[in-house]
């Protein structure tokens, strides 16, 4: 018999797994708000105009080769990926202090900028929000990582719970590794305000915690690519050392191409050009050298003005609908008196809206209305469109009466 005959079947990712069932319902009225991933009015999944052109330009040049890319990936992807998240006047840039390395979208930037902290950064305990993006625990820890959290969301008020979050990282032993949601927080849709970030910074750098922010949504909270950079670029101002990783997945519709990039804002070039050589031996192992594909069309996008104001204005369009669906499904929740107060769906950023629906009502939704999301009351307002709002609404109103 199998020498694998031992396993046990694994359950479902809590959210990958429900795109899963979703497929397996049969129903025509079924509707997913479960996976982070765009869709349009029509509810179908988007492809950036400005990609396609990408595309077709790298298509054309006939010059393109099917090469490996270095372990670091496509240069120019990495410069240009610094100069999106750090700002095209980064004094941390132009001091040669960035080492960026191309990675496998965001969760692959996350997980090599693990592994090189367990294997080179002095202290193994990083601090993740509570509660935060699913997968989060699970790298760090497979990295070697010991995991804890810092109090984040406020259930009483569906808020940021500021006091819980200050007192845990106060606490925190000196040069713990934080993990911080750079916009439009996973899965509850709260973001602290500009002061809130600067109080976070002081009391960070005071205690000599390591920031290392997870940026996977720049541009889709508030629509503004400078806007949703803010949180990191304080850090960096301060001179102080920060990694951040980066992810194309949702700004730029490249989920399945699998783009990202992590970034090591160091002290000085000299620490910066070794950080490197380090996070080459971490890759090498890993999958030797990432995809060219999807980073040649950012690339293609970036370095060109006109295609890169044209993916400011479809980014805009994509972060607008969202905030419509919002706005919508407040109003047809309050068109039909549910009861609760459902402010925080128009007051939350970013793509989730983060209901305070508990397990048992999503159950009911899901049985009784076919609207498949999280069983953590995650909602992805990209999967709704005016035409699905109200049964949407029909269906939290029904759970909750
Ligand atoms: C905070 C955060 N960080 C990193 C990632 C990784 O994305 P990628 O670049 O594809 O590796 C995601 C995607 N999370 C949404 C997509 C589905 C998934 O869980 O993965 C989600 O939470 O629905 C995040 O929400």
């Amino acid at each position: 018999n199998s020498v694998f005959s031992h396993i046990v079947r694994a359950p479902e990712d809590p959210i990958l797994g429900v795109t899963i069932a979703y497929n397996k319902d049969s129903s025509p009225m079924k509707l997913n708000l479960g996976v982070g991933a765009y869709r349009t009015e029509e509810g179908k999944p988007l492809v950036l105009n400005v990609v396609r052109q990408a595309e077709q330009l790298l298509v054309n040049d006939r010059s393109r080769v099917k090469e490996y890319l270095s372990i670091t990936g496509l240069a120019d992807f990495n410069k240009l990926s610094a100069k999106l998240i750090l700002g095209a006047d980064s004094p941390a840039i132009q001091e040669n202090r960035v080492t960026t390395v191309q990675c496998l979208s965001g969760t692959g930037s996350l997980r090599v900028g693990a592994d090189f902290l367990a294997r080179h950064y002095h202290q193994r305990t990083i601090y993740i929000p509570q509660p935060t993006w699913g997968n989060h625990p699970k790298i760090f820890t497979l990295a070697g990582l010991s995991v804890k959290s810092y109090r984040y969301y406020d259930p009483a008020t569906r808020g940021l719970n500021f006091q819980g979050l200050l007192e845990d990282l106060g606490s925190a032993p000196s040069g713990a590794i934080v993990l911080l949601h750079a916009c439009a927080h996973n899965p509850t849709g709260v973001d602290p305000t500009i002061d809130q970030w600067e109080q976070i910074r002081r009391l960070m750098r005071s205690r000599g915690l390591l920031p290392f922010f997870d940026s996977a949504y720049q541009g889709f909270a508030s629509g503004s690519l400078d806007t949703d950079a803010q949180s990191v670029r304080m850090f960096v101002a301060d001179g102080g050392e920060v990694l951040v990783a980066q992810s194309y997945a949702k700004n730029m519709g490249l989920y399945g191409e699998r783009v990202g990039a992590l970034s090591i804002v160091c002290r000085n070039a000299d620490v910066a050009s070794r950080v490197e050589s380090q996070l080459k031996l971490v890759i090498r192992p890993m999958y030797s050298n990432p995809p060219i594909h999807g980073a040649s069309i950012v690339a293609t996008i970036l370095k060109d003005r006109n295609m890169y104001h044209e993916w400011t204005l479809e980014l805009k369009a994509m972060a607008d609908r969202i905030i419509r669906m919002r706005q919508q499904l407040f109003d047809a929740l309050r068109a039909r008196g549910t009861p609760g107060d459902w402010s925080h769906i128009i007051k939350q950023i970013g793509m989730f809206t983060f209901t305070g629906l508990n397990s048992e009502q999503v159950a009911f939704m899901t049985k009784e209305y076919h609207i498949y999301m999280t069983s953590d009351g995650r909602i992805s307002m990209a999967g709704l469109s005016s035409r699905t709002v109200p049964h949407l609404a029909d269906a939290i109103h029904a759970a909750v009466a």
